[in-house]
């Protein structure tokens, strides 16, 4: 289903990585049929994720006006192994970040399972199992060719991509306004594998 226009400029996105981010993400709060792109997102999400062969999905609790991932991928948990019925259980993780290391490891997560809150203020869960995910769903501030990602500046997900071995594969999500179309890679950068959209799968890596 097409969605309407954007209501924004993308010609006015500043160069200033700082102020891009801040602009993006005052775009999203201030985007102003969400919910119905949020509901699109959720069916471009729920649709990809069954051509995927993992058990443990790394995702994150939304914030800041973020997509969230959770439902889709809570219905992906009731599923199981491509529709056979009786494969392995499949688990979520969310992020906890570790302070010297800068980079994030995974918990499970299940509906009403307990939660704390991290260092920027980020529910997370406590206690429960560490996971390892074969996949990340990492979420976008704004995007640009060839799987590039801007997050908010802390550089969490490369930092944690550039020490996992193997490396999961990565998925990223965010809304159609945060293309960036000039967008360039830093050399720390890490290009996401896919990236998603309420307008579907606009990036594939090849071969990926
Ligand atoms: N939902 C969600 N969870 C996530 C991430 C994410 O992008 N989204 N992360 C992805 O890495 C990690 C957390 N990274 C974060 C990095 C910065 C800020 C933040 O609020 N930054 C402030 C500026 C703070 C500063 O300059 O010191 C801001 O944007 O206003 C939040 C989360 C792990 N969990
Ligand atoms: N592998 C790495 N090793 C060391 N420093 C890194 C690495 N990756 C990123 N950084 C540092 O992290 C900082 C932020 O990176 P970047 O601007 O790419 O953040 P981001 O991807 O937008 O944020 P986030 O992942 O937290 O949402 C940069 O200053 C960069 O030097």
């Amino acid at each position: 289903m097409p969605m309407p226009p954007l209501p924004f400029d993308p010609l006015s996105l500043p160069r200033d990585k700082k102020q891009l981010r801040r602009l993006l993400q005052a775009e999203r709060q201030a985007l102003p049929d969400r919910l119905e792109r949020a509901v699109q997102l959720q069916s471009v999400l729920r649709i990809w994720l069954a051509t995927r062969p993992d058990h443990t999905i790394g995702a994150y609790w939304p914030i800041k006006g973020e997509f969230d991932p959770l439902p889709a991928l809570h219905r992906w948990t009731e599923g199981s192994g491509h529709g056979t019925g009786d494969g392995p259980p499949r688990r979520i993780g969310l992020p906890v970040m570790n302070r010297e290391t800068k980079q994030l490891r995974f918990l499970q997560w299940y509906p009403g399972c307990p939660m704390e809150h991290d260092a920027y203020d980020i529910p997370k869960p406590q206690g429960t199992d560490l996971v390892t995910p074969t996949l990340l769903i990492v979420p976008c501030v704004g995007y640009g060719p060839g799987g590039l990602r801007l997050g908010y500046g802390g550089g969490f997900y490369d930092r944690t991509l550039a020490a996992l071995s193997p490396r999961p594969y990565t998925v990223g999500i965010g809304y159609a306004h945060g293309h960036i179309p000039w967008l360039e890679a830093e050399p720390h950068d890490i290009p996401l594998d896919t990236l998603l959209t309420e307008e579907g799968v606009i990036w594939q890596r090849d071969g990926a």
